[in-house]
Formats: structure tokens, C-alpha cells, sequence
């Protein structure tokens, strides 16, 4: 392809250099081959304006990168820009061309990676060839891979994007991280709408207030969807509110679900163990119908998705259908599995106070005897977090049990000591496989157990080593070995 095809790229730097053959694009140093673009960006770690020599020796034949940044000699031409992620990403969406039909896109603090999932899933069962990309991976009709990322770098995303297309998925639905949104990594992505779920504490490493965390989301809406595109707004959070101004102020189609719905109403929910009953009311049209799901939480995410697909053109009837036949996010929420008498084990992925806080006032309802949770928090990641989740297992749950998750570069007892000092009466157990194992063998007739944090992971990260671990594989296991010791006894 030609420099002059890709979007994004300069005028002036277009009449100068347009005719320069580009056979790919990164921004890391490491990926770069012969006649790639390299961006040289400013990260959180290093600035990839020191990488650009080692980018030229392996053949970047072009340097993007921002304003004023000083690269020394290098021997290609340099295109200076104001905001190079930007122009990586646009660069990319036209360098991989192509995109399902019909992307949408999710953000909120919790709950993207089921509205994903979910929306995937009622379009599927509307007909449609649909995709879902988040943190559990890309799932597709011919694919279901686990992922890392929440949001993909942008030239990964676009060839992924165009992948997708080959294999017929017309529909996609992505999660929008807001780290994603701030590094600019959706900002070529041609949106056909977007939706949010609520806001509550996380990433306070990163953002530097609230409002700014708030403001990074919102540029979904404000900067990302095209005019008049459909937002799908969860009206019942207390970030609801500022959100629908913004959207509606950026000239989108602000559609909302939730008790305070305008677009989907909720009228009426009434839980059982394993499922629940919903009342929901569609442009005066009534609708009862059974979620498959345990949760609160689950309820808010399934009109979501609904309202998703009813703004991409499938009949209320036929999301309503759809949110009947719903299998929950792996590691959302999890059952596992239960004990010989009926007590049941859950993973939930829950990393931040909202979600561990709404997953355990989930289940109270059908506990008749104790709540039992055992959690940690990840290394490296927003320290705020440890005392506000400490303090919430301890005042939600009967039994705490702290220990460890991910502690990456941080020494893990200092993460847990962080945790416990605001979780008076909870236990410590540095090992997260006996944790589950004392935690299993400690249930009895009524409790309910939740192991929060991991989810749908599949490794422990202790420094830099990722050793495989899953809570999911550790919880069955703790049951069968239960199983094994009262029949043996
Ligand atoms: C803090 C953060 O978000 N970092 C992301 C960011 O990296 P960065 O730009 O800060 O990278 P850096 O290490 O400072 O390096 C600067 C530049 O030098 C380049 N470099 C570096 C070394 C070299 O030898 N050559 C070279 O060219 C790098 O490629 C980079 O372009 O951009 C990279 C490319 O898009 C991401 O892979 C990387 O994600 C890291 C791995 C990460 O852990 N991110 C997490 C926090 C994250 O993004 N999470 C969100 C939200 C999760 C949620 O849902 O809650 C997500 O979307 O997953
Ligand atoms: N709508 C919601 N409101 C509050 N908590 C939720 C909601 N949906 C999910 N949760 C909680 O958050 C956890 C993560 O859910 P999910 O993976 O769908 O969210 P996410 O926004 O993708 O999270 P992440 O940013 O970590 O990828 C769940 O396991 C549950 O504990
Ligand atoms: N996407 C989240 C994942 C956190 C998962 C949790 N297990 C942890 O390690 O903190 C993040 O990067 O903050
Ligand atoms: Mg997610």
C-alpha cells in the first residue's frame, strides 16, 4: 500500500512522501520488518522516540510521531503530528480496510465484557455472524481465543477487524477499556453505536481524578460515534445522568434502559437461585421473561445487550428471546459447581469494590446460611482498591479469606496487608490454592462460596513469570477432593 492510502497522515507529509510503498505498521520497535511505518509514542514506561534507531535498522522506511518530540539522526523522513496514536490507528483501520458492518461498542467500569458476550449472542440467535472481542478473547462462529487485553492495540485490533470479515462476521461487538479510549486504540474503528454500563472506582493508578476516568469514557460519545449513531445508556448508576448530557450533547441517539429506561424499561424482577424473573416494557409493549442468570448485575448487562441489538435491527421480540437463551461470560458469576448437599461455588471476576460489592449482594438473596468469599488484588494495579474491597468483604460476606492475585512486581504480603487492614476478622492465607481448599472444605448446608478476582484467567503472574493457574480448575478440584474425603469417611 501506498503512504498516500493510509488515513490519518498529514497533507503535507501526503505530497511529499505519498508515493512510498508501506508494507506494515507498528509501534514497537521489536515488530518492525522491512518498509514498515514505525510510530515512535510517549508511553507509561518508555518513549518509543528511543527505539527509532532500532526501528530503522530493521527496516521501518517512515517515523510518526508527535510534535516536538526529538528524534536525533535518523535516516527516513520523520512526520511529525499532534496526536500520533490517533494517527496509528486511523492508519491501520485503512491499512486493514476492512470491518464487520455493524460494530458496536461497550464501556462502563463493569459489566463490558458481558454486554459483549451477551449482545454476540443475541445476534447470533437473531441470525446475524457475530463476534465478540474483550478481556475472555475473541469469540466468532469459527473462533474462541482466549485474550489478554481489554481493548487490542489498534493495528492489532484492525488486522483481527479484518480477519473477522474473512471469516463472514458481519456484527461485532468490543469493549472499550479506558485505557483503550485514552490510548486512542478504537479511534479508527468505524462505531455503529455504543453503549454504557456505569462507572464506579478502578484505574485511579492511571487516571488522575474521576472525572477525568469519566471524561476518558466518554469519549466514546463524544468523539467516537458518528452523529446521530445510537447510544444505549444503563440509566440506574449515578454516573448515568452526566453520561446521557454528554452523549446527547455530542448529537448522539441516546437510547436508555433500566428502571429509569426510556428505550427499555424495567419493571419488575424476581429472583431465584439460578435465574430470574423480569418484567420489561418496550414502546408500551409488555414482556415477562426468564433471565438464566444469577445477579442483579445481570439484569442491567442483558438490557444492555438487548438494547444493542434492537438499535442494530433486531425486533424487541427477538432480543427478549435472545436474553432467554443467555449463557453467562466464562468467569462472570461461574457456577462451578456445589457441594454434596447443594451449596454452591462461583468464580466472579470481580477486581474492583463496585463489582465485588454487587456480586456478593447478589447472592445474599438465595443464602440461607453463610457467604464465604476469598479474594486478593492484583499487583501493579491501583492500591486504592485494597482497603475499599477489604472493607466491603468484610461487611457483606460471613467468611473473608485474603490472598493472592497476580502480585506481579509487588511483594504480596504487603498487597494483602493493604487489604486486611480494613478486613478485621478476615483470614490470611498467602496460597491461593489452599485458600480454595479451606474455603470449600469449610461449606455447609446453605452457604455460598465465591472465589473473586481471576475469572476466566488461566495464570498466576508472580513478577514476571506467569504460572498457570485457574480458579475455575482449583474450585472443582476442592469439591471433588471434599467429595472424595466423605466418602471416604
Ligand atoms: C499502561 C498501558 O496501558 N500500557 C499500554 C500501552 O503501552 P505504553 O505505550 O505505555 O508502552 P511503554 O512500555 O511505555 O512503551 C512506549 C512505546 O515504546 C515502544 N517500545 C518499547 C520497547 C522497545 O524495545 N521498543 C519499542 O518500540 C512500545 O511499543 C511503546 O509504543 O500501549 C501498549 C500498546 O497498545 C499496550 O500493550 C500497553 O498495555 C499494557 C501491556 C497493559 O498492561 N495495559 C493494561 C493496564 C490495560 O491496557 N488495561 C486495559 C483495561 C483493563 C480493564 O478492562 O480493566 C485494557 O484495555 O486491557
Ligand atoms: N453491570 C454491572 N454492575 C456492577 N458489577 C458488574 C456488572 N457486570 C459485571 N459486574 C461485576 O464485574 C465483574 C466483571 O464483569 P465483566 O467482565 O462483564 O466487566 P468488565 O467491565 O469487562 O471488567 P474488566 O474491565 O475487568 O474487563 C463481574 O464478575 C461482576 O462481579
Ligand atoms: N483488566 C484488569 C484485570 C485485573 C484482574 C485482576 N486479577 C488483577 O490482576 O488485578 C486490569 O488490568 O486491571
Ligand atoms: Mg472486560
Amino acid at each position: 500500500m501506498k503512504l498516500k492510502d493510509l488515513n490519518g497522515i498529514p497533507a503535507l507529509a501526503i505530497s511529499e512522501l505519498g508515493e512510498k510503498t508501506i508494507r506494515g505498521l507498528t509501534s514497537d520497535s521489536r515488530q518492525v520488518e522491512r518498509g514498515f511505518l514505525f510510530a515512535a509514542l510517549k508511553g507509561s514506561k518508555a518513549d518509543g522516540v528511543a527505539y527509532a534507531a532500532d526501528a530503522v535498522a530493521r527496516g521501518a522506511v517512515v517515523i510518526v510521531t508527535s510534535r516536538g518530540a526529538k528524534l536525533g539522526n535518523v535516516s527516513v523522513p520523520i512526520i511529525y503530528v499532534d496526536d500520533p496514536r490517533r494517527t496509528l490507528a486511523l492508519a491501520a483501520a485503512s491499512f486493514y480496510k476492512l470491518q464487520p458492518d455493524v460494530m458496536v461498542a461497550i464501556t462502563g467500569t463493569s459489566g463490558k465484557t458481558s454486554v459483549a458476550s451477551f449482545t454476540r449472542q443475541i445476534w447470533a440467535q437473531a441470525g446475524f455472524a457475530s463476534a465478540s472481542i474483550g478481556t475472555t478473547g475473541v469469540v466468532s462462529p469459527k473462533r474462541d481465543d482466549y485474550g489478554s487485553l481489554t481493548t487490542p492495540d489498534p493495528v492489532e485490533l484492525h488486522k483481527l477487524l479484518r480477519e473477522l470479515v474473512e471469516e463472514g462476521v458481519t456484527h461485532a461487538a468490543m469493549e472499550a477499556s479506558s485505557h483503550g479510549l485514552d490510548q486512542r486504540r478504537l479511534d479508527g474503528v468505524r462505531l455503529f453505536a455504543g453503549a454504557f454500563t456505569n462507572l464506579g472506582h478502578d484505574h485511579m493508578d492511571y487516571h488522575a481524578t474521576v472525572e477525568e476516568y469519566h471524561a476518558a469514557k466518554l469519549r466514546l460519545f463524544t468523539e467516537l460515534l458518528p452523529k446521530g449513531a445510537p447510544a444505549i445508556i444503563f440509566a440506574d448508576d449515578p454516573f448515568s445522568k452526566p453520561t446521557i448530557a454528554a452523549a446527547e450533547q455530542a448529537g448522539c441517539t441516546v437510547l436508555t434502559v433500566g428502571r429509569k429506561g426510556d428505550f427499555i424499561t424495567l419493571k419488575r424482577v424476581e429472583h431465584e437461585r439460578f435465574r430470574q424473573h423480569v418484567e420489561v416494557h418496550i414502546a408500551g409493549e409488555i414482556f415477562e421473561i426468564t433471565l438464566p442468570l444469577a445477579g442483579d448485575f445481570q439484569v442491567a448487562n442483558g438490557l444492555v445487550a438487548a438494547g444493542l441489538a434492537m438499535a442494530s435491527g433486531v425486533p424487541a421480540a427477538a432480543a427478549m428471546r435472545g436474553l432467554e437463551r443467555l449463557k453467562g461470560a466464562p468467569g462472570r458469576l461461574d457456577l462451578v459447581g456445589a457441594t454434596e448437599d447443594g451449596a454452591p461455588a462461583y468464580v466472579d471476576y470481580a477486581h474492583k469494590p463496585d463489582a465485588l460489592e454487587n456480586v456478593l449482594t447478589s447472592v445474599r438473596p438465595f443464602t440461607t446460611g453463610r457467604v464465604i468469599v476469598v479474594f486478593g488484588c492484583g499487583g501493579d494495579r491501583d492500591k486504592g482498591k485494597r482497603p475499599m474491597m477489604g472493607e466491603i468483604a468484610t461487611r457483606l460476606a460471613d467468611v473473608v479469606i485474603v490472598t493472592d492475585d497476580n502480585p506481579r512486581s509487588e511483594v504480596p504480603a504487603t498487597i494483602r496487608s493493604e487489604i486486611l487492614a480494613a478486613a478485621p476478622g478476615a483470614r490470611e492465607i498467602a496460597d491461593r490454592r489452599e485458600a480454595i481448599q479451606e474455603a470449600v472444605a469449610m461449606m455447609k448446608t446453605g452457604d455460598t462460596l465465591i472465589v473473586a478476582g481471576k475469572g476466566h484467567e488461566e495464570g498466576q503472574t508472580i513478577g514476571d513469570v506467569v504460572l498457570p493457574f485457574s480458579d475455575h480448575v482449583e474450585v472443582a478440584q476442592a469439591l471433588k477432593d471434599r467429595l472424595a474425603r466423605e466418602k471416604g469417611a
